[in-house]
């Protein structure tokens, strides 16, 4: 990625509007995200798409996940990750690309969801990413961005207009990760989505909403509800984010 000045994240009325969301495995944050910033005419930054494809990058390089050497192999090559990601920003467009690679599906199988922990832990790598969300909020040209992941309501973006933290009941999290991946045993299923969990707690917390972080349970809502109310309380901070569309 174009390496580019990065500078605080005002909430001025007159600048784009952002709003991050962070939250565990299957709570809807991507989707809800996506759908929200449609209605509204936002971007979307699917933070988690950046992790997973430098664990792509790490594996393709021949960087074993499970060795404890990870970071003295890994960290060295940030820079060269940097230069060959890129990912779509328009909630219509799903892509995420390593130079001429697309890498959108590969990054969501099982085995590299399995494996992505082990990168997201380097705090050097979280360092960086950290950057790189920072500038790509800051340089929306939309009216709004909405960014979405684990670390966004705490420490990439503290002072954004809108903070959100999206839950649901593990078990109901469980279930709409099951239905997605109908093909897995649901068994295996539910054990990715806790064992992820577990060791992405260990790095942030994304389960307890920090002070001035509006939590949203959606567990007995449903995905059209979820979308409602995340706009209603983004309209709510910022009356003046656009008409829904
Ligand atoms: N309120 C809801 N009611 C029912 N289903 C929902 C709801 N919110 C999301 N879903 C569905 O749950 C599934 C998981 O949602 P999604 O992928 O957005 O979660 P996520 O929090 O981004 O997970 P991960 O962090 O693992 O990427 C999707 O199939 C989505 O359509
Ligand atoms: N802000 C973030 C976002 C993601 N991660 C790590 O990436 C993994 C994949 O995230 P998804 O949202 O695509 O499921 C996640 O399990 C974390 O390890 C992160 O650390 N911080």
């Amino acid at each position: 990625m174009e390496d580019r000045a990065v500078s605080p994240i005002i909430g001025a009325s007159t600048d784009p509007i952002v709003v991050v969301i962070d939250g565990p495995a299957g709570s809807g944050k991507s989707s809800v995200s996506r759908e929200a910033a449609r209605r509204l005419g936002f971007e979307l930054l699917d933070t988690g798409a950046a992790y997973r494809a430098l664990a792509c990058f790490a594996m393709r390089m021949g960087i074993d996940l499970d060795a404890a050497d990870v970071p003295e192999q890994l960290v060295p090559k940030l820079d060269e990750f940097l230069e060959q990601y890129a990912i779509a920003l328009h909630p219509d467009e799903r892509w995420v690309r390593l130079g001429e690679d697309d890498i959108t599906e590969a990054i969501r199988s099982t085995e590299l969801s399995s494996k992505v922990s082990a990168v997201a832990r380097i705090p050097e790598v979280r360092a960086t990413l950290t950057e790189l969300f920072r500038t790509l909020l800051h340089d929306t040209a939309a009216p709004g961005i909405i960014a979405e992941g684990r670390d966004l309501t705490t420490v990439v973006a503290p002072d954004a207009p809108v903070r959100l933290l999206l839950t649901a009941d593990e078990a109901v999290r469980i279930q709409r990760r099951s239905s997605e991946k109908a093909g897995e045993a649901a068994q295996a299923v539910a054990a990715s989505v806790i064992e992820r969990d577990r060791k992405d707690q260990q790095v942030v917390d994304f389960l307890n909403p920090a002070e001035g972080v509006t939590l949203v349970d959606t567990t007995h809502l449903n995905f059209e509800e979820s979308v409602q109310r995340t706009i209603d309380l983004i309209r709510a901070a910022r009356p003046d984010a656009p008409e829904t569309i």
